[in-house]
């Protein structure tokens, strides 16, 4: 697995921060608040949840794919916004190692 993908990903958000929305897709949904940028998750999300319901009736997965990758995409652009990074959630799911859902799921205080 390719983690590299994930930090060289993360330092270009954190770059476009600051750019100038008309050149730059990232700064135009910083522009446009967090509202937009929950609202094109949510687009993804609905998108990648219909995409792996027709891989039932196909062998192609490359819609799956790409509708995951948009997801993916969006969610690091919402936690960027919010000052977080993919390392923080990389380390509560390594965190997860060796914990049974089951058991994390006890454990939970929230
Ligand atoms: N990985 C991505 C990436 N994945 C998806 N997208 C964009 O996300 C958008 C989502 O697709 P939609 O069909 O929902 O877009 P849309 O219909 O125009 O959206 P709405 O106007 O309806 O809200 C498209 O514009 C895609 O190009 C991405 N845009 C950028 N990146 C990465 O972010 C970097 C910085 O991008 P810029 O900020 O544009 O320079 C790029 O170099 C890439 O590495």
């Amino acid at each position: 697995m390719n983690t590299d993908v994930l930090a060289e990903l993360a330092a270009t958000l954190e770059a476009r921060k600051t750019a100038a929305a008309d050149t730059s897709y990232v700064a135009s949904l910083h522009a446009k608040g967090l509202n937009k940028i929950l609202e094109k998750v949510g687009e993804e999300s609905i998108e990648t949840i219909i995409a792996a319901k027709d891989v039932a009736h196909s062998d192609d997965k490359s819609d799956l794919i790409y509708e995951t990758a948009d997801l993916w995409f969006h969610t690091l652009v919402m936690l960027s916004h919010l000052d977080l990074g993919p390392d923080a959630i990389l380390e509560e799911l390594a965190r997860r190692f060796n914990l049974s859902g089951i058991e994390e799921k006890a454990n939970r205080t929230k």
